[in-house]
């Protein structure tokens, strides 16, 4: 049996196009060809179990092997082999039934995998570092005969009988020069670990050392000694193929381990397990996250039938939950097409939305079967809750019944526990109900003081996600308001009906107002006289909600016309308590000096309590108080 031919009479030498176009990325050459023999050992474990092959199926591994010396990469398997008839179909008619097509869509591919994927090259793809291709095999069928195809990457073929003996085949790479960095174990087995490393048939590479147990010595010590053993990569049975009941808590563990030996154990878990409408398997977890907003992505690995296919399933997982780790299984993801396809596809929107509801149903499982163990876990878990609620319209309605508010207290409140607990005391004369937050408790404690004094409860809002948080909460809620405590004096954070009347006549309030304007003489400083309580504080710097939360939009790059509070200097208000015991004081001088260093000094402690007086300011404040004393 000999046969010589061309494999397409419709294209030019496509294999130039193959090397050329897909050379960044052209591990994957061995990804397909492992994956080609995975799927041919499949296939005769299924014609076995329907009872079409009666053969001894032997030990169904594949093979991967590399000889340095002759530069070749081997890759085997006890498969279900192909007759000559079926190299012709399978390797030469089918892969270039779309070559016409092909010839014309490839500048537009992007990436190899766009390439082989939609035209079915999967094979073709060793020509990416292969010279010349061998495949040795032969058929599982009664008396079928040993073949042997062989090609040089030019369109010309050979099909003449082959040397296999037993069942299945041997794709036989002969490596090119500029790919000999494949022929070393350390790379092939890197490449292995990454795409091989959950498939559902053993591979092989190579052999491994064990130490067994052999016996016991005289002193009834256990004797060990050393065996070659095969050196299989993969663990063919992920927990994500495993149905959740046969698992327990170490399981879930041990394979998020195994996935990131690095990172600390996961808060908790969830099982994905759905084949209808679309078939998606696998494990997502929750870690633990770091204080900051560190956003790890990249770490869900997104796998099609156990071979791994990428870790950016950014269109697939919904934004938010970038932030889990682990697995994602499902044929169903059309992975090889480019990502505005992706967007638009059905199947990956359903998927999305599956994926949001069951975190979310997860979470809200958790809050309602033992409450205190989830608010422990709200340092951690509150950032994705959060985040999911701003981005996701579906899983801010799920969440609106978990998300938790923390206080100054560390008592954490549901939002409607928060609305009830604040309802009354904290509405203003207008009807609206005044949330106070703080986001440095330290640095605001004079203001939180303040509030508290007034028993109005101050929430801790300190995560850089939190200024969206709120935002979003107020255009959701009906009739709240968030506003941070040391926007204003708390008398106009909340404003009610019964403010105590002014003691001062409306002469003093513009002395009042020109001492302290003299004294302070800073542009950006606007100078008010209120009438507080007198037990307030004297003097209180404040600045404006709104503009500080443009400016601080305009800090996280809020970009547009965010860029122009940026670019506003900030201003304060002052806001000077006229019915203190102080403003008498500086009334009842007659000396110009005293008022001024009077009101200086009430300033400069203001400035103090918020951590703003520095420099020049602070060591001035110093000496007079030191000469004060
Ligand atoms: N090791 C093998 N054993 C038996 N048949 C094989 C083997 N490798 C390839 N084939 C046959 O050659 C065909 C073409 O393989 P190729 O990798 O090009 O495409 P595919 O696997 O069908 O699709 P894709 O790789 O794009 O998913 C396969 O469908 C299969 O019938």
């Amino acid at each position: 049996m000999q046969e010589k031919g061309t494999i397409s009479i419709h294209t030019e030498n496509i294999f130039p196009i193959i090397k050329k176009f897909l050379y960044s990325d052209n591990e994957i050459f061995l990804r397909e060809l492992v994956s080609n023999a995975v799927d041919a050992t499949q296939k005769v474990k299924r014609l076995s179990s329907l009872g079409q092959f009666n053969g001894e199926l032997g030990d169904l591994k594949v093979s991967v092997s590399v000889d340095a010396e002759a530069k070749t990469i081997t890759i085997s398997d006890m498969g279900i082999g192909m007759t000559a008839e079926e190299i012709k179909k399978y390797i030469n008619q089918i892969a270039f039934s779309g070559a016409t097509e092909f010839m014309e869509k490839f500048k537009e591919a992007k990436d190899a995998n766009e390439i082989i994927g939609r035209f079915g090259l999967g094979f073709y793809s060793a020509f990416m570092v292969a010279d010349k291709v061998e495949i040795q095999t032969l058929s599982y069928q009664d008396g079928a005969a040993p073949a042997r195809w062989i090609c040089d990457g030019s369109t010309e073929f050979e099909i003449t009988e082959g040397n296999r003996t037993e069942r299945g085949s041997d794709i036989i790479l002969y490596v090119n020069a500029e790919s000999e960095e494949f022929l070393a174990e350390d790379k092939l087995q890197q490449i292995l670990d990454k795409y091989a490393k959950f498939l559902p048939v053993p591979v092989k590479f190579g052999m491994r050392t064990e130490h067994v147990e052999d016996g016991v010595d005289e002193e009834g010590k256990t004797n060990y000694k050393e065996v070659e053993v095969d050196n299989i990569i993969n663990n063919t049975t992920p927990i994500w193929t495993k149905a959740p009941g046969e698992l327990n808590d170490e399981d879930y563990l041990n394979f998020y381990r195994e996935l990131y030996p690095f990172a600390e154990d996961p808060l908790f878990w969830i099982h994905l397990n759905v084949d209808y409408p679309f078939n998606l398997t696998g494990v997502l977890y929750f870690p633990k996250l770091k204080n900051d907003f560190d956003f790890q992505r990249n770490k869900i690995k997104l796998f099609s039938r156990q071979v791994f296919i990428t870790d950016e399933v950014k269109d697939i997982v919904p934004e938010f939950l970038m932030l889990l780790h682990g697995v994602i299984d499902s044929p169903d993801i059309p992975l090889n097409v480019s990502r505005s396809f992706l967007q638009a596809d059905g199947n990956v929107k359903k998927i999305n939305n599956y994926i949001t509801r069951k975190v979310a149903d997860k979470l809200s499982e958790l809050y309602k079967n033992d409450r205190k163990s989830f608010e422990e876990k709200w340092s951690d878990i509150g950032v994705f809750v959060k985040y999911g609620m701003i981005s996701e319209e579906k899983f801010y309605e799920k969440a609106v019944d978990f998300v938790l508010l923390e206080n100054t207290k560390k008592e954490l409140f549901t939002l409607e526990e928060y609305k009830q607990k604040t309802a009354g005391l904290q509405t203003d004369k207008n009807g609206t109900q005044i949330y106070l937050y703080t986001n440095n408790p330290d640095k605001q404690d004079a203001f939180i003081q303040s509030a508290n004094k007034k028993d109005y409860d101050v929430l801790v809002m300190n995560h850089p996600l939190d200024n969206h948080f709120i935002s979003h909460l107020e255009r959701k809620l009906d009739k709240i308001s968030l506003k941070r405590v040391d926007a204003d004096i708390i008398d106009r954070l909340i404003e009610k009906d019964d403010a105590p009347a002014t003691v001062l006549t409306e002469d003093q309030v513009k002395t009042v107002k020109e001492i302290f304007e003299g004294a302070i003489s800073k542009a950006n400083m606007e100078v008010t006289i209120e009438s507080l309580h007198p037990e307030e504080l004297p003097v209180a710097v404040t600045m404006d909600e709104f503009m500080r939360r443009m400016k601080e939009m305009s800090q996280m790059g809020g970009g547009g016309g965010m860029n122009f509070y940026g670019a506003i200097p900030e201003r304060y208000k002052v806001a000077v308590n006229g019915n203190h015991k102080l403003i008498s004081r500086i009334l009842e001088s007659s000396d110009v000096s005293v008022q001024k260093e009077l009101a200086r000094q009430a300033f400069d402690l203001a400035l103090l309590s918020q951590g703003m007086l520095t420099g020049a300011d602070l060591t001035a404040f110093v000496n007079r108080s030191v000469s004060l004393i």
